[in-house]
């Protein structure tokens, strides 16, 4: 695949979003376009499952061009998206003798990416940062800004906006990634697809076998849509005052079973896929969405091996607790993003709790 490159439009702020097999070598020309230079020191975050595999080379490819590259690498999965985390790559940043001319880069995927940008958005007060994203799901969490990590009692409700200069998206890195994390990733493209795009949709079902084996053209296609479509809608609500609320669908359900599950059992895609199923079967509940959404939508998920059960032992009661601290709920009262149809969805904020609860009670088979 040809290197391609979009970009997030955001005035002075705007950044690309290179997109190639083996882009992660051209590392240091791009940095220093993004106005990074080799005086500056360079931080890189990563996890224990990423870093044997793609770190040295990162580093080398900085210092050969004469930057100064400290690293410093996380316990791998979402428990460390974790306020004890960040104080320690803090501590580390500190150590590494950072200051506001550095620049951090998070080299992983969303849990690295989230994690990293908070760092930078609040080291000194805010410093710049690099994306360098290896999950299929961080076509999503590395674009758009939004940087943050987990308490116990809900999830990314400690985070900022703080945008990336730069979005280096090495596709060869996606040959490594597990089985499971490549379904997760294709629950955000879907997710991308549900929101904006039926005709991607269509597309999606035609090619599920082909892109399931990561057949690199159609998963390079399905980045570059899933990116594009993401990047329109930050460029223009980029601190979620309206329509990038819609980016969220499946989350007010999948945020609260993760958070439920302790940020174990089930990884943020898989949440939203159940999610976005009962965001389905809600809709046609309520006569919000034409019928054949919700069969639609489950059969979609399953072509890339994707749960849509309820997860196993959660009350649906206590569910709905945790949703009222979702971030788009206004004086306790919920606001969820439903679907009209494939390929268009709304953020609906009067719809009846119990209406929530019964949908939620019927897929619990309680
Ligand atoms: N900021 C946003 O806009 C945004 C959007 C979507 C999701 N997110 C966040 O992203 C996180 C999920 O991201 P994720 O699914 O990438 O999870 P992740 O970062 O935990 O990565 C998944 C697993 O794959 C491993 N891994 C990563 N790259 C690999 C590679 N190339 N080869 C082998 N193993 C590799 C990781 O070590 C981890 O075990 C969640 O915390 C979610 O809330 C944020
Ligand atoms: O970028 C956004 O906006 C999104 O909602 C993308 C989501 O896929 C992502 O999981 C995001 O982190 C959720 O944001 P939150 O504000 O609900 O925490
Ligand atoms: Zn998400």
């Amino acid at each position: 695949m040809a290197v391609e490159t979009l970009y997030v439009e955001l005035g002075e702020r705007t950044y690309p979003i290179v997109i190639g097999d083996g882009v992660m070598q051209q590392v240091a020309a791009l940095v220093q376009d993004a106005g990074i230079s080799p005086t500056s020191r360079l931080f890189v975050i990563s996890d224990e499952n990423v870093s044997p595999r793609y770190l040295q080379p990162l580093k080398q490819a900085l210092e050969t061009a004469g930057y100064r590259v400290a690293d410093c690498v996380i316990p791998p999965g979402e428990q460390s998206k974790s306020l004890a985390v960040y104080e320690q790559v803090l501590t580390r940043a500190i150590e590494a003798g950072l200051d506001r001319k550095s620049a951090i880069l998070a080299l992983g995927g969303g849990v690295v990416g989230d994690l990293a940008g908070f760092v930078a958005a609040t080291y000194m007060r805010g410093i710049a940062f690099v994306q360098v994203p290896t999950t299929l799901l961080a076509h999503d969490s590395s674009v758009g800004g939004k940087v943050g990590i987990n308490h116990p009692l809900g999830k990314n409700l400690i985070g900022a906006f703080h945008q990336p200069r730069l979005v280096l998206y090495d596709t060869a890195a996606l040959r490594t990634l597990p089985e499971r994390e490549v379904a997760a990733g294709f629950a955000e493209v879907i997710k991308h697809g549900l929101i904006a795009d039926a005709s991607f949709v269509d597309w999606l079902e035609e090619h599920a076998a082909s892109l399931w084996q990561l057949d690199a053209e159609r998963v390079g296609r399905a980045i570059r849509r899933g990116c594009a479509i993401k990047a329109a809608i930050v460029s223009a609500d980029e601190t979620e005052q309206g329509q990038r609320a819609l980016l969220n669908l499946g989350h007010t359900f999948g945020h609260a079973f993760e958070a439920l599950c302790e940020y174990a059992v089930l990884n943020h895609g898989e949440a939203i896929s159940i999610g976005m199923c009962l965001a389905a079967k809600v809709a046609e509940r309520i006569g919000f969405a034409e019928a054949g959404v919700y069969a639609r939508t489950k059969r979609l998920l399953h072509l890339f091996h994707l749960p849509t059960d309820w997860p196993d032992g959660l009350e649906p009661e206590a569910v709905l607790d945790v949703m009222k601290r979702d971030k788009k709920a206004v004086g306790g009262k919920l606001a969820l993003v439903l679907p009209r149809a494939i390929g268009k969805v709304e953020l609906v904020k009067d719809v009846d709790e119990q209406e929530i609860l019964t949908a939620m009670k019927k897929e619990a088979g309680a």
